[in-house]
């Protein structure tokens, strides 16, 4: 049976999914070291079985070692096969050198990721300039979409809607949106200037007028590009917009700050917020049900496991282990 491992803060989600899927939820232990090197321990029997590690990675930088370590542990331990399932994927929008002498920071996080798990899923990447994930993680990829979820839920929820995207790329997933929701669309122009600095220029609504202006982006990050684009829509006599976003991050004071801005924020639980009201882990089981067989089969060209160190053949690399690990003493 599946056995679905969270990573810190990753635990109620990944309860969602083990019960969407009728799979064993498990455990990790992680904590810190006095000089701040992470530990970690599996707390469940990964032996020949299919590993998920959950944990969306808003916030990357904090916990990306212990990931990995997780990672390399089930391998080395014998899972069958150790798939990441990240519903918000990062480092996906420096995909490219902006500037002279910068680092493209989605080759390389692509390439850390596919050197310790098998297989990749997630819901909606930040794709501008990658046409797929394959092009830039060398393991298996599943990319799944919440834009029906997104439309159900505006179909449902809001009456007589026009749905907006902030920026012309984002057409083609808008009008995929308002057509499943049965609703107009349009789509605003957006200049980016810096981090938190973005422009938003409205074109004329007027056709439109009398209907909830519902605003929906695959990411809230700075939340600069939704501020904007809600401060500028009550100026062409519309009410607040309604906010549908996928990735709720809402850096610093921008869900504040957005919600006097709208009438009603929602997210999917891709991270997770207090926006959340659309949940991602039937999706995200049916894609793992559906598909077992053929990942399996993708990831049988995995490299060959990591040679067993002495520690492992000191009798520590079966399940349970001895407790506490005679290595870690002394720290
Ligand atoms: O909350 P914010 O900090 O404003 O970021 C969110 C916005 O940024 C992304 O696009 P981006 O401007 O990076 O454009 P891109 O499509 O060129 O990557 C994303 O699609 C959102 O529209």
């Amino acid at each position: 049976m599946r056995l679905i491992l969270p990573l810190p803060g990753n635990e109620a989600f990944a309860q969602r999914l083990a019960d969407a899927g009728g799979w064993e939820f498990g455990a990790l232990e992680t904590r810190r070291f006095p000089d701040g090197e992470s530990y970690v321990r599996l707390l469940s029997d990964v032996a020949g079985r299919p590993v998920d590690l959950v944990g969306t990675l808003a916030r990357p930088d904090e916990g990306f070692l212990r990931l990995v370590f997780a990672a390399d542990a089930a391998r080395s331990l014998g899972a069958r096969t150790v798939t990441l399932i990240a519903p918000y994927l990062s480092y996906m929008r420096q995909d490219r050198r902006f500037r002279a002498g910068e680092a493209v920071t989605s080759r390389s996080f692509a390439r850390l990721i596919s050197s310790s798990f098998d297989r990749l899923v997630t819901v909606d990447p930040h794709l501008h300039r990658y046409p797929a994930l394959s092009s830039l993680y060398s393991i298996a990829t599943s990319t799944l979409h919440a834009a029906p979820l997104l439309a159900d839920w505006i179909a449902a929820e809001v009456h007589s809607p026009l749905v907006i995207g902030p920026d012309e790329e984002s057409e083609q997933w808008v009008s995929a949106i308002a057509e499943r929701a049965r609703a107009p669309w349009t789509v605003l122009r957006k200049v980016r200037h810096g981090d938190r600095s973005v422009d938003v220029d409205v074109p004329d609504l007027s056709a439109w007028q009398g209907r909830q202006p519902v605003l929906v982006d695959d990411i809230a990050s700075s939340g600069h590009t939704l501020i904007e684009a809600a401060r500028k829509l009550p100026l062409q006599a519309f009410p607040k917009p309604v906010i549908a976003v996928v990735h709720a991050i809402f850096a610093d004071d921008s869900y504040a700050r957005l919600r006097t801005l709208s009438e009603r924020i929602v997210s999917t639980d891709a991270v997770e917020h207090e926006s959340n009201a659309i949940g991602l882990s039937s999706l995200i089981a049916g894609e793992l049900s559906v598909a077992e067989d053929a990942a399996e089969q993708l990831v049988r060209r995995r490299r060959p496991p990591e040679p067993r160190d002495e520690v492992e053949q000191a009798g520590y690399d079966s399940f349970p282990a001895s407790d506490p690990p005679p290595w870690t003493s002394g720290r």
